[in-house]
């Protein structure tokens, strides 16, 4: 039939794919690839929760910094633009990362106030730890900017899950620091709960 000379043959074919249709066709996505490294800086970000309540412990610093907050939230929307990521997402799993901190600082203070031989002798400089936080934020901004096909898959979640199991069993998590992990991932997947 002469109209059959107008459509590509490769669409006659489809079992057997031209080079050029190989290379067009989409690449499985390497669904956990993308999604573990968000579950392991999370947790490197959890570690420096630790820091942060040895710096604010006997200070009388309050665990709450809503103004650092501000501007942890402003910086990693403007990172995520830059990047032609979504800035709104981006602050939403920041918002938890936050909170994930603050989960891991109050239970490291009622730790030690009700075992003070636990607390820590030595008081970290607060700047220099938001310093390795401010890292780990761009870190967490480019893994979020390169996933969000993962991160909008049905496969997010329970991929995720595993991920954050075999951070846990790598980074011998306690209990306090397993809840955080998760409270640290909860916006992660865009697929409903
Ligand atoms: C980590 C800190 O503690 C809290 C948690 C923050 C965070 O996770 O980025 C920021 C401010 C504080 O509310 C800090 O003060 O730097």
């Amino acid at each position: 039939a002469p109209a059959a000379r107008h459509v590509p043959a490769a669409r006659h074919v489809p079992s057997a794919p031209s080079a050029a249709a190989t290379s067009r066709a989409p690449l499985p996505a390497p669904h956990h690839g993308r999604l573990w490294p968000l579950a392991a800086l999370s947790a490197e970000r959890l570690a420096t929760g630790d820091l942060v309540a040895a710096a604010k412990w006997g200070t009388g610093s309050p665990i709450d910094d809503p103004v650092r907050e501000r501007q942890v939230l402003d910086a990693v929307a403007e990172q995520a633009r830059q990047l032609g990521a979504d800035p709104g997402a981006t602050v939403r799993v920041f918002r938890d990362q936050i909170e994930a901190s603050k989960i891991v600082q109050r239970g490291l203070h009622r730790r030690w106030a009700a075992d003070p031989a636990q607390a820590p002798t030595v008081r970290p400089d607060l700047n220099e730890v938001r310093k390795e936080i401010n890292r780990i934020n761009t870190a967490l901004v480019r893994a979020l900017a390169a996933s969000p096909q993962a991160r909008s898959a049905p496969s997010c979640r329970p991929l995720l899950a595993v991920a954050a199991a075999r951070v846990r069993h790598e980074r011998h998590l306690d209990a306090l620091h397993t809840v955080a992990l998760a409270r640290s991932l909860r916006s992660v997947c865009a697929t409903p709960a």
